[in-house]
């Protein structure tokens, strides 16, 4: 209930909106109240003592009343609907830029699916609270106290068995809605566990493919179907548990009020027209009560769903920039590690050990291990993508938690394992970090990156569009692309990990080749994590990493003479690659 209290402050933002729907809503219930009213008058004042004048007037003014009923209902649903838009933009928006914020350990734990589901599934749920349940609630209670007076006022004796269906049916539905919170969360995470089978589809549908399972993904998608059907079946019968009182209740009320009523009528205690007056008034209390049990359900999905959202947008950022953050600006080329260990989060044991080394100024440090040694975890430590456990990293000794992460990031550029591109054009892909790089500089990193002859030959050149339903790219050419796009950067510190896996060895030299001229005008230092001797015996350093720990380094004739495991590596890693 915390969470719909914050989703309810966040109306604040749009404040008259709320004032607009409001008040369409308290004028729609005076419209409403007056008109057994104008019925009461019509009825006992004209067509009892048979004066036409009287009913004539009153129909003249029930079609005012009516005309006035449409109105408010449609400025209330209107700037209620406006509200709720405004809200759900807030909270994408809010949500989106969080997400954007996290650290990467945040998104190692959570499920892309999960956080797919909450920003669209459950902001919508919120949306449809704010833009109907709610307004339909303050409705509700409005009438039922407006309504709940006037009975109070024609006849009290009645208005008061007529007044016992509403605690009942309140304590019904607040313990509905704390009850079946947690269910209606269910419901949601469910909708999430299925859109990550159908996500892992979506993006693995050649590897289903290629291994036949696709009746076994069906299987898997059917289950957690059936699983959310499940689901939502509970919350069905939880509905179905609770609102057959609340229809019984209303309907024994109508007829202990015709029962008791139609006895004060014969005792002459209440005229034929309040009697009918009250009837009509009858039907305006239980609606509002009935309105309130059509909502409760949405009000306790809407519940979840914000604690679902509010989940996000509090989650701590783990990496963020001191108070007294300093601006990166130059590199000398001294980055030290001093004792770095590393876990990560939910780790059980660490990825790195006690690590120390210190580099010089222009120096090309490839680094090599056997896969899962730690390697690229030296590389995510630099940035700052997380923070040591233990030890620290300087550069020119300055701790790097000092840096504004901004300042930090933008110097030191990084391609990863992993190629990612992005939906748009070539040119837009390269220039990523740097929007307005004229032609000439993007055609120079291209060629550096061996891609732009390639690029040349397809009819739309850079303009032409990669990604989702634009042309397919091998991987060598995607990584390339990457390549290209992280030397347009203004980096001082330049991290390859292992950026030419899927580029031919050919091809990868001269990538080498090309990279040493432009690595050494313009970074201070370059991290190589190097598969392929080339790089290796281009690297002014090799650190050898085991398990871990830092355990050689020296170049490759050092090593070559030193390490029987540096022998055991290049012959796995890197000759049998060579020999393809
Ligand atoms: N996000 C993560 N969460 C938890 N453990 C991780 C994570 N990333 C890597 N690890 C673990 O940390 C260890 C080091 O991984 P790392 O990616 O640094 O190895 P690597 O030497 O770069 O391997 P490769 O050559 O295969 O890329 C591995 O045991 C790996 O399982």
């Amino acid at each position: 209930m915390q969470a719909i209290r914050r989703v309810l402050g966040s109306l604040s933002n749009y404040r008259w909106i709320s004032v607009g729907a409001l008040l369409s809503l308290l004028l729609l219930t005076v419209a409403n109240a007056v008109t057994p009213q104008l019925f009461r008058w019509g009825i006992d004042g004209g067509i009892v003592p048979r004066n036409l004048q009287i009913v004539l007037y009153s129909a003249a003014w029930m079609v005012v009343a009516a005309i006035a009923r449409g109105l408010f209902n449609f400025g209330q649903s209107y700037w209620a609907e406006a509200a709720s838009q405004g809200v759900a933009y807030d909270l994408r928006n809010k949500i989106f830029s969080k997400i954007q914020n996290l650290s990467f350990s945040y998104h190692d734990r959570s499920q892309t699916s999960q956080l797919l589901t909450r920003v669209t599934s459950d902001i919508e749920q919120i949306r449809t609270f704010i833009g109907t349940s709610l307004i339909q609630v303050i409705g509700a209670v409005v009438t039922l106290v407006s309504i709940a007076v006037v009975l109070l006022i024609m006849n009290w004796q009645l208005a008061l068995i007529t007044l016992t269906v509403v605690p009942i049916s309140g304590w019904l539905m607040a313990r509905f809605i704390t009850r079946n919170q947690k269910l209606f969360g269910q419901v949601q995470e469910q909708l999430g566990n299925l859109n990550a089978i159908l996500q892992e589809n979506l993006l693995g549908i050649r590897v289903v493919k290629a291994f036949v399972r696709e009746s076994a993904e069906k299987s898997r998608y059917t289950a957690l179907n059936d699983s959310l059907v499940k689901a939502n079946m509970k919350t069905i019968d939880a509905i179905h548990n609770t609102f057959p009182f609340i229809f019984l209740l209303s309907n024994l009320v109508t007829l202990a009020v015709f029962a008791y009523g139609g006895a004060q009528v014969i005792n002459n205690n209440f005229s034929i027209g309040e009697l009918v007056a009250f009837n009509s008034y009858l039907v305006l209390i239980l609606q509002p009560i009935l309105l309130i049990g059509f909502a409760a359900p949405a009000i306790a999905s809407a519940a979840a769903s914000a604690q679902r959202v509010y989940e996000v947008v509090d989650a701590a950022v783990e990496i963020r920039d001191r108070a007294d953050a300093v601006e990166f600006d130059t590199c000398s080329g001294r980055i030290t590690f001093e004792n770095v260990s590393f876990r990560y989060p939910g780790a059980a044991t660490p990825a790195l050990k006690s690590v120390s080394f210190e580099t010089k100024p222009r120096e090309l440090i490839a680094i090599l291990g056997m896969t899962g040694s730690g390697k690229s975890t030296i590389m995510n430590l630099i940035p700052r993508f997380y923070d040591v456990t233990a030890g620290s990293i300087r550069i020119d000794g300055r701790d790097v938690r000092d840096f504004s992460l901004k300042s930090l990031r933008s110097h030191i550029g990084i391609v990863f394992q992993e190629t990612t591109l992005f939906s748009g054009t070539i040119r837009e892909n390269i220039t990523y970090a740097k929007p307005h790089a004229s032609l000439a500089e993007v055609i120079s990193v291209a060629k550096t990156a061996q891609i732009h002859d390639f690029i040349t030959s397809l009819p739309d050149s850079y303009e032409t569009i990669v990604g989702e339903r634009g042309i397919g790219l091998s991987g060598g050419q995607k990584q390339r692309i990457a390549i290209a796009r992280t030397l347009l950067t203004d980096y001082s510190i330049l991290i390859l990990d292992d950026s030419t896996s899927a580029v031919d060895a050919q091809t990868a030299a001269q990538i080498q080749a090309e990279l040493d001229n432009f690595m050494r005008q313009k970074a201070c230092v370059t991290f190589v994590v190097a598969q392929r001797i080339s790089t290796v015996k281009n690297a002014d350093r090799i650190f050898l990493i085991d398990k871990g720990r830092l355990v050689a380094q020296g170049t490759h004739e050092q090593l070559m003479r030193t390490s029987p495991l540096y022998g055991v590596i290049l012959e796995s890693q890197v000759k049998q690659k060579e020999n393809k």
